[in-house]
């Protein structure tokens, strides 16, 4: 068996199970995922009108680790013909990637003006990911709204975007419908509502006074709740539109990119299970229960009361089953120990009466990591997604991001040093391993894309933590550099 197993590459010689992409179905996609502000550069090129990332980046640089910004990123505005090639070169079948709205719609109306160029960019990307058998997989909204809506009427606050992110999703799907089948409305509506209105650490960066962002605007106790449900309707509202004038003829897939961790109770006591689930509900639930069931989660109306937006009727049949897939992030676990209620300041951020940590009693749930919130618990992926099959019955799933990071502030380690990334062949190895187990176990998965093809602007932490599979020099015009991962996906790939 061993001899088989080294014979068809599977086993890399590292005492590890032996997998490859021969263990999964046939017809399983394997790929890596990106996003316009973290990739593309050109911040200020070819037409594009400025995002709230642009805006936040150049207001607040204090706000980002290093006090960088998007404005070059890893400038595959200009590389993109280089990145196809790196991702050709490991076998990959399918790229991630994601739209950004005023490349397209400069000031996020269509009344505004289509940018000429930026539809030529995105044509020239798609033609190029075809023409070397890589399937495009495109996400519409991946954080960087227009700052020109956050302006006129406060962007995802109000429900005047239902109707703008409508209009920008119908020029996208008229103007490369024709070969991109697999749309992704929303990445991670939860990291954009909670991050960027609960803690306000991320833009639009509105928070109630007393949080972690110590924004100067905002509530973390309604925000969160309005943008969120705004997200879902423009999210509906896309979905109906590519069904009923462009699915027909294009016979493509839309669904939206969900992110959930895994919860595991902090003891074996009750409250600390009811914890867990609530946990859950709060990050996962508050989509998923809508657009499998058309309403949030109980647990979230009894806690949130009024605070939570209601659906019409007419709304919650819209939402109700407006996916062809659901998109999953996995990236980590946490414990969730209970608290009791309170009758403090309200927030998002404490409506879930759950204190969530990667340690109980000293103890990590997984192997710690540099990046702190990003504990490897590979058990957790098989856990969540048959916790989705058996709750909202076995949707099918592609898994948008899996991926490990590294924080990497030693700008001086020698480039052989950088590319030793064997800690990253371990998680991803762990991760298909646990999610072939998942779907052995009859999870309804077809895909896996791993985060990140390049290292690249990560957010708040800008480029000091690096979660590609090549590495990016920055200090030598953006060069790309395969990284052991990159070899390992390259064994594991071969057909
Ligand atoms: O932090 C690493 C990555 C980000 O770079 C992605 O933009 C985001 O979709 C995400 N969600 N969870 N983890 N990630």
């Amino acid at each position: 068996f061993l001899l088989v197993a080294v014979a068809s590459g599977a086993y890399d010689g590292a005492g590890r199970q032996p997998i490859s992409r021969r263990s999964f179905p046939n017809g399983f996609v394997f790929g890596t995922a990106s996003s316009s502000y973290q990739y593309e550069g050109g911040a200020m090129k070819g037409g594009k009108g400025p995002s709230i990332w642009d805006n936040f980046t150049h207001e607040h640089p204090d706000k980002i680790v290093d006090g960088s910004n998007g404005d070059v990123a890893v400038d595959s505005y200009h590389l993109y013909k280089e990145d196809v090639r790196l991702m050709k070169d490991m076998g990959m079948d399918a790229y991630r990637f994601s739209i950004s709205w005023t490349r397209i719609l400069p000031d996020g109306t269509l009344r505004g003006g289509v940018n000429k160029e930026g539809i030529e960019y995105y044509n020239s990307l798609i033609n190029e990911l075809l023409s070397r058998g890589v399937q495009p997989f495109v996400t519409l909204f991946h954080w960087d709204s227009p700052q020109a809506l956050e302006d006129k009427y406060g962007g995802f606050l109000n429900p005047d975007i239902i109707n703008d992110y409508k209009d920008y999703a119908e020029v996208c799907f008229r103007e490369f419908g024709d070969r991109v089948k697999h749309w992704i409305t929303f990445n991670e509506p939860w990291a954009f509502s909670v991050a960027g209105y609960a803690m306000g650490v991320l833009a639009p960066a509105r928070c109630s006074p007393w949080e972690l962002g110590k924004c100067s605007g905002g509530d973390s106790a309604r925000e969160p709740y309005t943008v969120s449900h705004h997200q879902l309707l423009a999210h509906a509202a896309a979905v109906k539109l590519y069904r009923k004038k462009y699915k027909v003829v294009q016979k493509g897939e839309i669904g939206i990119t969900l992110v959930s961790s895994w919860l595991v109770p902090f003891s074996r006591s009750e409250s600390d299970s009811d914890a867990a689930k609530r946990a859950i509900d709060f990050m996962l639930g508050w989509f998923m229960d809508p657009l499998a069931k058309g309403d949030y989660p109980l647990s979230m109306r009894r806690i949130v009361r009024n605070r939570l937006p209601r659906f019409t009727k007419e709304q919650s049949k819209l939402v109700k089953g407006a996916f062809d897939f659901i998109g999953i992030n996995y990236y980590t676990a946490n414990y969730a120990d209970n608290l009791p209620p309170s009758n403090g300041l309200k927030s998002y951020n404490t409506d879930a009466r759950a204190n969530l940590t990667g340690v109980r009693n000293g103890a990590p749930i997984g192997p710690q990591t540099s990046v702190p919130w990003l504990y490897v618990y590979p058990r957790g992926f098989r856990d969540l997604l048959l916790y989705i099959k058996e709750k909202y019955g076995n949707p099918t799933i592609y898994i948008t991001e899996n991926g490990l990071g590294e924080t990497t502030t030693n700008t001086s380690l020698p480039l052989e040093e950088a590319l030793k990334d064997d800690a990253r062949i371990e998680y991803h190895h762990g991760h298909l391993v646990a999610l072939l187990s998942a779907i052995r176990d009859g999870a309804n998965v077809k895909g896996y894309f791993a985060w990140s093809l390049l290292d690249n602007f990560e957010w708040a932490t800008g480029y000091t933590v690096r979660f590609g599979l090549h590495f990016v020099d920055y200090g030598d015009g953006r060069k790309r550099y395969p990284k052991r991962s990159a070899g390992w996906f390259k064994r594991f790939l071969k057909r």
